[in-house]
């Protein structure tokens, strides 16, 4: 992962001359240079505490290197990366240590409590609500738990179709495994290629094939966390009437209530076919419609997705795209994977139904185009960003009956609070009962980007919270939606998660300062 940009470094692009002509058309340019040779601050664990974490997992998986602590500092927003360009690397681990097994995890743990280090596990890196930002004053220092080194496929049962994973294996890491043996999960959230398995279960991660193999807390049947206070298992049918289901209180608890070092999930056999098309609809609240009548009808897709109106003109910005009859209009992607006759049946099915609502199948090629490009487009936030582009994404999610209040609210707090803005909008997760709106935001740079953005995003969790609905539907709470979050619990619900915090991490080392109001 590049320090201060998205991905892989070798995958950093810049704009084209006809992206740049837009964009100067849209916002102008102003270049916009990352700092470089910015170093961390020097680390602040005492050379008696290195040496205690060193017995642990070993002298080289103790590192306090700068790159290492570097790569280690906060995840990927936006703000983190403004606070990474500007060279701000205050948030940077005093070490980063490295368990291999859930015994190490369990010393390590028990080290931090007796000498009272903060610990911030670290997955994948990508979190996008601070929640890698972990706070440190008060504490001894703060160390990175990279899960880095679990990477294992544990258990396959091909009879239940589970398996048991590590979770430091990363999306394409863990799909490689599975397929081995003609399996997949099915979770590709954009952040595929670098989140971890134990990032998607602490997080409730949702991925873009969500409306075919569910949301990853759905897949989880089962996990294992080490906390201060010992480890715990659960999961041990695939329903149960035992009480509350304590496998929710792990899933979403972002680090703050343990370290997951297993997760056993529900897979499927990997798909024979995968067909995806493109449909065009008069209007968003014409395709949000026609979502809404495929979930209730149980005809959901493997892949359902909606561009508002903007967005799809957007997506569709080529010279010959712009202000043609092409980019009028809502794109939907409309995705099947399975078997052959599977694909083909439900493929037919669903047409039948788009078409009867008004929809127009403009063929594969729109679809193909998507699945192609569909973890490229954080790579486009950095070329962006140097040239004084300020992007950044948001959701949250409501019933189909709030839809459009949610959505025009959004929209106008967002519009309202960065002048000139570019706001784009998609329909990115269907259920029954409503959906996930997922917002893309591009305003020119103003002097202080960090601050103009704190604000337009304030001015959105506002609007959220006032149209009823969730601060976020798959991004977590982190340190960013904390207020929201609150409020969305209500005092009752806050002193829950006190209540657990403070049985399972009496010293409040795990993640200081994330999650918990
Ligand atoms: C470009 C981009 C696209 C994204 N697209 C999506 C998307 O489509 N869908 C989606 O859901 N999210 C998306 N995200 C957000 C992010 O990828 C998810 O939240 C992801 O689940 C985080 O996984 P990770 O392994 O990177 O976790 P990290 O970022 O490393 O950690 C996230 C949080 O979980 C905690 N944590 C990590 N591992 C463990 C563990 N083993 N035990 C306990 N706590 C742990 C961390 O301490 C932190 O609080 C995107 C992010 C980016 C930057």
């Amino acid at each position: 992962m590049h320090p201060q940009r998205w991905g892989d470094p070798g995958a950093a692009t810049t704009l084209d001359e006809s992206a740049r002509a837009l964009v100067d058309l849209a916002f102008g340019l102003t270049e916009t240079p990352a700092v470089s040779g910015a170093t961390p601050p020097v680390t602040r664990l005492p050379e008696e505490l290195l040496a205690g974490l060193r017995g642990i997992v070993g002298e080289e998986h103790v590192l306090t290197d700068d790159d290492t602590r570097a790569l280690r500092t906060r995840g990927k927003s936006t703000p983190d990366l403004l606070k990474a360009r500007a060279g701000d690397l205050a948030d940077a681990p005093d070490a980063v240590v490295r368990p291999r097994t859930p015994a190490e995890v369990e010393r390590l743990l028990a080290f931090a409590v007796e000498h009272h280090v903060a610990v911030v596990p670290f997955g994948g890196g990508t979190s996008v609500t601070g929640g890698l930002a972990a706070q440190r004053d008060g504490y001894a220092g703060l160390v990175s738990l990279d899960l880095v080194r679990m990477k294992r496929l544990l258990a396959v049962d091909p009879v239940s179709m589970t398996a048991t994973l590590e979770p430091g294996l990363r999306g394409p890491e863990a799909e490689a495994l599975l397929a081995e043996q003609g399996l997949t999960l099915g979770h590709f959230p954009q952040s595929f290629e670098f989140a971890t398995i134990g990032g998607f279960a602490a997080t409730r991660s949702s991925g873009q094939s969500s409306a075919g193999y569910g949301r990853f807390d759905s897949l989880v049947v089962g996990l294992t966390a080490a906390t201060p206070t010992g480890t715990v298992t659960l999961g041990t049918a695939p329903a149960n009437a035992a009480g509350p289901d304590l496998r929710q209180l792990l899933l979403g608890s972002e680090g703050a209530f343990g370290v997951i070092t297993a997760v056993t999930v529900r897979v499927r056999r990997t798909p024979a076919v995968k067909r995806y098309d493109g449909w065009r609809w008069p209007s968003f609240e014409a395709g949000a419609d026609a979502m809404r009548t495929l979930a209730q009808a149980g005809l959901l897709p493997t892949v359902l997705r909606l561009s508002d109106e903007a967005e799809t003109a957007i997506n569709l910005a080529d010279p010959d795209g712009i202000g043609s009859e092409s980019s009028t209009g809502c794109l939907m992607i409309v995705g099947h994977e399975g078997t052959a006759e599977l694909v083909e049946a439900r493929r037919a099915a669903v047409a039948g139904v788009l078409e009867g609502l008004g929809g127009t199948c403009v063929g594969e090629e729109a679809g193909q185009k998507w699945a192609h490009g569909r973890f490229a487009a954080p790579y486009l936030r950095d070329a962006l960003l140097d040239v004084g582009v300020l992007v950044e994404t948001l959701e949250t999610a409501t019933f189909w009956s709030n839809r459009e209040r949610l959505y025009a609210g959004v929209k106008q707090a967002l519009e309202s609070s960065l002048e000139g803005a570019m706001v784009l909008c998609h329909i990115s997760h269907v259920y029954e009962t409503g959906c996930s709106l997922y917002f893309t935001v591009a305003a020119k740079e103003a002097a202080d980007p960090l601050a103009q953005w704190q604000a337009a995003k304030a001015a959105a969790s506002d609007a959220m919270v006032a149209a009823g609905a969730t601060i976020t539907h798959h991004h977590a709470v982190g340190t960013d939606h904390k207020p929201w979050f609150a409020e969305e619990i209500g005092p009752v619900g806050v002193r829950v998660l006190r209540a657990v915090k403070a049985e399972l991490d009496p010293t409040g080392v795990l993640n200081p300062g994330v999650l918990i109001p």
